[in-house]
């Protein structure tokens, strides 16, 4: 009988890690002699993320909404062509950072009625210290939606804990334990973990969590707020439907110094953004990256047509205030005569 293709779900909160781990998965089946073929989804219109997988690896895009609600629909079809013109030896869906991963895996299962796929595990990443923060405050939907990719994962991987003490990191393995006492909870940083110990740990979907002893999900007032000020809504599922995403496409270079300190001001809500910048004072292109306060650039230099443009998702942000701040970062490099040159 044909051999079921195995298939992975990454889910975690914006910015905790998924793509770091995507990319140590896909290394390791490489290395393994295997084919591996991606899914990836992702809130804002372009698809970052993507250019840190190498070319080699095919990929499945599904821009611009979330995979769990507003294009579900098309996850069966995305992965099924996928399958079909590749033929990979093993599928990951790297979700929306803002999914709620049953969603997928009752789209995965849908699948799995005409095509011969095996959902072998969801993997949860999570960032050590912004849980820490949330269950501090124990309100809004993030928090709630980030208890729910918890609860259903297969197995824990608590990234980031070169970001909490080591008091912090033994709470917040309690809070997961207290959570989700099936899975396996890996501590790492930046998701260095061996891929054998990690695969061999998932023990299977838990979507009975979901209802368990000691269940906190609540519902309350704020899960009901849509955003104003948006480019997109999720629009159907009530997890997230707060999360919305700005794209911003850049006419022109910015100013490095100027731009940095755009970012480390973004609001609070904002709580992911990623990009690539030309930098009018350097020489370089660069991919940005800013989860949960902390930013990181990356010198790159894309293959293909990419344009400059920056996303950012959070909640109940307003758009027209970024737009208009970039707007005037681009437009003072007109004004200005000669940048000096900086390497970041
Ligand atoms: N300090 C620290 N930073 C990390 C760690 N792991 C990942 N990062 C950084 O966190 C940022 C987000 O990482 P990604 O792997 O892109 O996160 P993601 O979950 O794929 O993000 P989305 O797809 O936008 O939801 C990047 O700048 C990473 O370099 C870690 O263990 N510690």
């Amino acid at each position: 009988m044909e051999q079921a293709m195995p298939v992975y779900i990454l889910s975690g909160f914006l910015g905790s890690g998924k793509t770091t781990l995507l990319q140590r998965l896909l290394d390791h089946w490489k290395g393994l002699g295997l084919k591996p073929a991606v899914v990836m989804n992702e809130l804002g219109e372009v698809n970052l993320d993507g250019l840190l997988v190498e070319q080699s690896v095919p990929m499945a895009e599904m821009l611009g909404g979330c995979i769990c609600c507003s294009i579900r629909g098309d996850l069966s079809t995305e992965l099924a062509t996928l399958i079909k013109k590749e033929s990979p030896d093993v599928v990951v869906i790297e979700a929306t950072g803002a999914a709620n991963p049953l969603e997928i895996v009752d789209a995965v299962t849908e699948i799995s009625l005409y095509q011969l796929v095996e959902l072998k595990g969801l993997i949860t990443v999570v960032d050590a210290a912004h849980l820490i923060e949330l269950y501090r405050s124990q309100q809004g939907a993030t928090y709630r939606l980030m208890q729910e990719q918890i609860r259903c994962a297969s197995v824990l991987i608590l990234n980031k804990t070169d970001r909490v003490t080591k008091e912090e990191a033994e709470e917040v393995t309690e809070i997961l334990r207290k959570w989700n006492a099936y899975a396996e909870i890996l501590p790492a940083v930046r998701c260095a973990l061996e891929p054998e110990e990690l695969l061999d740990g998932l023990g299977g979907i838990h979507t009975e969590a979901r209802f368990g002893e000691g269940d906190e999900l609540q519902e309350s007032e704020d899960q009901d707020l849509t955003s104003k000020d948006t480019e997109w809504t999720g629009a159907s599922h009530s997890t997230h439907d707060h999360v919305m995403a700005y794209t911003h496409y850049f006419k022109r270079p910015v100013n490095s110094e100027e731009f940095e300190q755009f970012v480390k001001e973004l609001p609070r809500d904002v709580y992911r953004a990623k990009g690539i910048v030309t930098f009018s004072d350097t020489s370089s292109r660069f991919l940005f990256q800013y989860a949960y306060r902390e930013a990181d650039f990356m010198k790159i230099t894309p293959q293909g047509e990419v344009p400059d443009v920056a996303v950012f998702i959070g909640e109940h942000f307003s758009s027209s205030d970024l737009r208009t701040r970039l707007l005037q970062l681009e437009k003072r490099i007109l004004a200005r005569p000669a940048a000096v040159k900086r390497s970041l």
